[in-house]
């Protein structure tokens, strides 16, 4: 396969599972089938998730040179932050991780938001957790810059890590891996998926799989769903990072747009809408499955409202990616209790 070019390094488990969501299909008026995979349970490493098959191919290079430090950035119940030090942990390394203000924290919420889940497991495993009041931007950012040049000047070598790993040169190859390994379970399984939904924000996960599916001339069964809340910045992230990995992986095609679903990203990055809290419940009692209010929870109502809207084919296969997050969860309780 074309990725055989780049080194990776083992992260995960092995090919990450599968499941089937009869029961909710069956909720939804049984108009189609309806798979996930599970990323949310592809490695020992705390929470797992998404962020672990990007640094597969970020790994090879920070052990080539030597580094001291892995910095990387997020919000405060960031879910790459704490993948960028639970790799660093496994690595020898130490990791420093910038979060930032990206969330209009409840009310309710606001005595623990910074004390539970992503950011307490970040603590528990030796981060070097900075939190600054900077707002969100899936973008470069002068936090992380700053922290950076600190530990430069202190001697040390860190190695960045843009938010989501999406702007890093190889943020985009972990996800063509991805849809390599989806096209061997579907052999081994003897079924084909129509459809792929993928939550969206800083993009490198919807761009890997593109691309990854885009060498089977499937790229149009891949329907990303904003959960930015800023729709615009994130498809222009995505599509050049579907360009950008197209082009080192030597495709050989440009693209100029991808499927891409910006109702449910509201109302603002990092906070639920009815609908999100409606699929987290609805996925979590037919399935027993959990689903969190930043990112899949959104990708999950997406997928709901889809089916509702009948824009799958009768029979059809409609996989969920599920990217990992719940751990977050105990940060959004009063949406819950
Ligand atoms: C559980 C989960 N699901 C989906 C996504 C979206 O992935 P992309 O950023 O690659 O589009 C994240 C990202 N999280 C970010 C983080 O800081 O955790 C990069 C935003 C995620 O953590």
């Amino acid at each position: 396969a074309l990725l055989d070019k780049f080194e990776k390094y083992d992260l995960l488990f092995g090919p990450s599972p599968i499941s089937k969501f009869e029961n909710l299909a069956k909720e939804l008026g049984g108009k189609v089938n309806i798979y996930a995979k599970r990323e949310d349970r592809n490695s020992g490493l705390a929470f797992a998730g998404n962020k672990l098959r990007k640094f597969e191919y970020i790994v090879p290079e920070i052990i080539a040179g030597d580094y001291t430090h892995i910095v990387s950035i997020g919000g405060i119940q960031s879910n790459q932050t704490l993948m960028t030090i639970a790799t660093a942990c496994k690595l020898g390394l130490k990791a420093v991780t910038v979060q930032e203000n990206w969330v209009p924290i409840p009310e309710a919420e606001k005595a623990t938001y910074d004390k539970v889940g992503n950011i307490e497991a970040a603590r528990i495993l030796g981060g070097d957790v900075r939190l600054v009041p900077d707002g969100f931007d899936i973008g470069m950012r002068k936090s992380f810059e700053e922290a950076l040049q600190e530990l430069t000047s202190q001697g040390f070598k860190p190695y960045p890590v843009p938010a989501g790993c999406s702007e890093h040169k190889y943020g985009g190859l972990g996800f063509v891996g991805f849809a390599d390994e989806l096209i061997k379970q579907e052999k081994e399984m003897g079924i084909k998926f129509d459809k792929i939904v993928v939550c969206c924000v800083t993009g490198s996960t919807a761009a890997g799989i593109f691309v990854g599916m885009a060498q089977y001339g499937r790229e149009n069964d891949v329907i990303a769903i904003d959960a930015s809340g800023k729709p615009e910045k994130t498809f222009e992230q995505t599509l050049r990072i579907i360009n950008h990995t197209s082009e080192i992986l030597g495709l050989g095609k440009k693209f100029d747009t991808f499927n891409f679903d910006t109702r449910f990203g509201g109302p603002v990055y990092g906070i639920p809408n009815e609908g999100t809290i409606e699929a987290i419940k609805l996925l979590g009692k037919t399935e027993g499955t959990l689903t969190d209010p930043v990112y899949e929870g959104k990708s999950m109502q997406g997928l709901i409202e889809l089916v509702k809207e009948d824009k799958f084919e009768k029979d059809s296969n409609v996989l969920f990616v599920h990217l990992g997050g719940a751990s977050s969860l105990s940060a959004y309780q009063s949406y819950f209790s």
